[in-house]
């Protein structure tokens, strides 16, 4: 894990100076950014849809938008300078929905108080909310990587 907090570095390197902005300039949005990808999580899970019988999206749709949230963490971890996060993940919620509502939480608390506790208790929900999903550490990071590119690709064309 420790690895990917050097490769997203690179990444919002290239993106801000693509952009011409400073990374201390972004971080509301970043973390607005944050809780619209949790969002989108969710939809594709679809695990507080009790009104509908549609299924799940696949796996790989899902553990797409799963990785563009941990893009986004990541990024708030070198934002900090909190790149060391212990591998244990936070407790486990009953029920995925439950777990969305932890990293919701997870993410407010951030917002208010930016501090390295708040930001491990966040990064640590996150990962136990892949777990919950079926996602291993080595599913994150090939996945992980796998749209790192895309994102490089999508600044070079002008995205
Ligand atoms: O500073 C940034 C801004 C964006 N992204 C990545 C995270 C997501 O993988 C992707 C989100 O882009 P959309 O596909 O939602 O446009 O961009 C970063 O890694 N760092």
């Amino acid at each position: 894990m420790e690895q990917l907090f050097s490769i997203q570095r690179q990444l919002d390197n290239k993106i801000l100076e693509e952009h011409g902005l400073q990374r201390d300039e972004v971080r509301t949005d970043k973390l607005l950014a944050l809780q619209v990808e949790i969002g989108e999580l969710a939809n594709e899970t679809r695990c507080f849809k009790y009104w509908s019988r549609k299924p799940a999206a696949d796996e790989g749709v899902i553990l797409e938008e799963y990785v563009d949230g941990l893009h986004f963490i990541l990024s708030l971890g070198i934002d900090g300078g909190w790149e060391k996060v212990p591998a244990q993940s936070a407790d486990k919620m009953e029920s995925l929905t439950e777990q969305f509502h932890a990293v919701y939480q997870a993410v407010a608390v951030f917002y208010t108080k930016q501090s390295r506790d708040s930001y491990l208790t966040l990064f640590q929900t996150y990962l136990k909310l892949g777990e919950m999903l079926g996602y291993n550490e080595q599913d994150i990071e090939t996945a992980y990587m796998s749209k790192n590119n895309i994102n490089h690709k999508r600044q070079n064309e002008g995205y």
